[in-house]
């Protein structure tokens, strides 16, 4: 079993449990489930200075700790001063040390948009996601069906969220649908862990023009954000950059003013 199939057998563990305690019924009275949403897509292509989806992240199976004790709401608001586009939050608890109040801490902060980060294979995860603050999901093809990846977007949409799809090849590209508003290139394999930023950009000229291309992962520098623009990217997820740093905030100021100077 490679960690993917590890994190998703676990999924459907905490999936049975919860679904018992909470219906979607219920979720449909949480406090956010019927707030107003703000559109991640259109802060990237309005935000053309700084289109970075900052993450929040406190350890991963690739990294081990990065910051286990980073505290959301310090590094949320730093977040939006630095000006981002978008915040990503992990919702996983076993692999990655989030949680889904970490994203509820975040959404009543800050009103820039939340993309929930989670391995989404059930509906009622998309209702959660809706009803926890989240403005957009992510959905990973390698873990999804062509129908799955259709049917998950499908009801985000009808949610009033948005959806960034993670494809990690060429095969992948078709099991994008028209629900589908981001696409992202992940550049690190989530099977084997390596990270090639040469590798979206061999892909990026392969997407459909009418879905936001976003480059994922390995992102360390404001030369990386250029290379990958010239390939054609237009948003950029960047987490263990930021949160490595015992002020992560700063470092995403300090990214952008980096980039700043190396444009002029
Ligand atoms: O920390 P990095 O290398 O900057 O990567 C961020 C983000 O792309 C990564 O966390 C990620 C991309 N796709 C995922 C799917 C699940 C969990 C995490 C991820």
């Amino acid at each position: 079993m490679n960690i993917l199939d590890t994190i998703v057998a676990q999924k459907k563990k905490e999936l049975q449990e919860i679904k018992e305690k909470v219906s979607v019924k219920e979720l449909q009275y949480y406090r956010h489930f019927s707030s107003p949403v703000t559109s991640l897509k259109k802060s990237l292509a309005e935000n053309t200075e700084f289109p970075i989806i900052a993450e929040f992240k406190r350890k991963s199976p690739s990294k081990g700790n990065i910051h286990i004790d980073a505290n959301i709401k310090d590094v949320v608001k730093g977040y939006q001063l630095a000006g981002v586009s978008g915040i990503s939050v992990l919702t996983d608890t076993q692999f990655f040390g989030g949680s889904n109040e970490d994203l509820s801490d975040a959404r009543d902060l800050t009103s820039v948009p939340i993309l929930r980060k989670e391995f989404i294979i059930d509906p009622y995860q998309v209702y959660e996601a809706k009803a926890i603050g989240a403005g957009a999901i992510l959905l990973i093809a390698a873990i999804l069906t062509k129908e799955e990846a259709r049917d998950l977007a499908a009801l985000a949409n009808y949610l009033g969220l948005e959806v960034l799809m993670e494809i990690h090849d060429m095969q992948e590209v078709e099991k994008l649908n028209s629900y589908v508003d981001m696409v992202g290139i992940n550049n690190r394999n989530l099977k084997t862990f390596e990270v090639n930023l040469e590798h979206a950009a061999t892909l990026a000229s392969a997407l459909p023009d009418d879905i936001l291309p976003i480059a994922e992962s390995g992102i360390h520098s404001a030369r990386d954000i250029l290379f990958l623009k010239e390939a054609g990217f237009k948003g950029f997820l960047i987490g263990e950059y930021f949160m490595k740093h015992d002020h992560p905030e700063k470092a995403c100021m300090n990214l952008k003013e980096e980039l700043i100077k190396i444009q002029v």
